[in-house]
C-alpha cells in the first residue's frame, strides 16, 4: 500500500480542471500499455464536477472511450434514473456524450432491478460482476482479496469523494462496512447520509486499485482531511484513511479543504 500524497488546487473549480486533466493522462496511458483502462467513478459535488470538466475539455478525444471500464465504488439504492442516482449524475455530467461500450459500464443495481428491493442480493451481483471482470481480463490486471477468495480488477484509478465525517463510497465510520474483511460489495442501512440504503465497495476492494484519489473541496471539508490524514485516527473512526492504493495515493484537495492540514504534511498552498 502506498503512503498518501497530497495536492492542493487554489480552489474547487481548478481542482476539477486539473483532475480531469489528470485522469485523461492516466487513462491514455492505460489503454497504451494494456489496450484498455479501468476507472472506478465517485458520487458527490466533486467527482460530478470533474466529470463536467472532462466533457467540456477537448484532451477528451484522446480517450478510447469504447475502451474504457467505468465502475462504481458506492451507489444510492434507489429505482433506475432516480435523479439522486450517482450514475444517473455521472450519465448529464458525461457519460451520455461519449462513445462508451455500453457492455463496459457497470451499473451497481437499482431498488427497481432483477433483485428488487433486496439489496443484499443486488451487492452480491455486482461482486460476481467484478469478479467476472477480473477472471476474463489478464491476470496482472486483477486482484485476490478478502483471505485470497476474491478476484477484483486492479483499477487503473479509483477516485472517492471524501465527506465531511470521513465517509467515503459509503464505507462511515464506525458502520458495519468498514470492519469487512471478506466481501469486495456490501449492502449498507441506516447510512447517515441519505438515502439510508446503498451498495459499496468495501476496502479490500478499494485497497486493489493501482491508484486511489481522493478529492475533497470547501472548508466543510478541513476537519475531516486533516483527521484523515494526521494519522491520529485508524480507518474504523476515519474511513478515509483506510482507502489507500497499490501504487499511488493522491488526495487531491482545494485550499479551504487544506486549511486544517497539520504543520509539515503539506507544502505551501498557492494563493
Ligand atoms: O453517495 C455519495 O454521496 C457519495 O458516494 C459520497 O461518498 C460522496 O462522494 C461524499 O459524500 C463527498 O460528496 P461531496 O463531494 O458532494 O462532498
Amino acid at each position: 500500500m502506498s503512503a498518501p500524497q497530497i495536492v492542493v488546487h487554489r480552489d474547487k473549480s481548478l481542482m476539477a480542471k486539473a483532475t480531469a486533466a489528470r485522469l485523461v493522462t492516466r487513462i491514455v496511458d492505460a489503454q497504451a500499455a494494456r489496450g484498455e483502462a479501468s476507472v472506478v467513478l465517485t458520487g458527490g459535488r466533486n467527482g460530478n464536477a470533474l466529470l463536467a470538466e472532462l466533457a467540456a475539455s477537448p484532451a477528451r478525444d484522446a480517450v478510447d472511450w469504447s475502451r474504457l471500464d467505468l465502475w462504481w465504488g458506492d451507489e444510492r439504492f434507489l429505482p433506475d434514473g432516480d435523479p439522486e442516482r450517482n450514475v444517473t449524475q455521472a450519465r448529464a455530467e458525461l457519460l451520455d456524450a461519449v462513445p462508451l461500450d455500453p457492455r463496459r459500464v457497470h451499473v451497481m443495481g437499482a431498488s427497481d432491478g432483477p433483485d428488487g428491493d433486496d439489496v443484499d442480493a443486488a451487492a452480491a451481483r455486482y461482486a460476481e460482476e467484478l469478479a467476472a471482470a477480473a477472471g476474463s481480463g489478464a491476470a496482472e490486471h486483477a486482484a485476490r482479496v478478502g483471505g485470497e477468495k476474491r478476484l477484483v480488477p486492479a483499477f487503473d484509478v479509483l477516485m472517492l469523494g471524501v465527506g465531511p465525517d470521513t465517509h467515503v463510497a459509503s464505507l462511515f465510520p464506525e458502520q458495519p462496512g468498514v470492519y469487512e474483511a471478506d466481501r469486495t460489495v456490501v449492502a449498507v442501512r441506516g447510512a447517515p447520509k441519505p438515502p439510508p440504503v446503498r451498495v459499496s465497495f468495501t476496502f479490500p476492494t478499494i485497497r486493489a486499485a493501482q491508484e486511489v484519489w481522493l478529492l475533497a473541496a470547501g472548508a466543510d471539508k478541513a476537519d475531516a482531511v486533516a483527521l484523515a490524514l494526521s494519522g491520529s485516527a485508524g480507518e474504523v473512526q476515519a474511513p478515509a484513511s483506510g482507502a489507500r492504493g497499490v501504487s499511488r495515493t493522491l488526495w487531491l484537495l482545494d485550499a479551504e479543504a487544506a486549511a486544517k492540514l497539520p504543520a509539515g504534511i503539506v507544502s505551501p498552498v498557492f494563493d
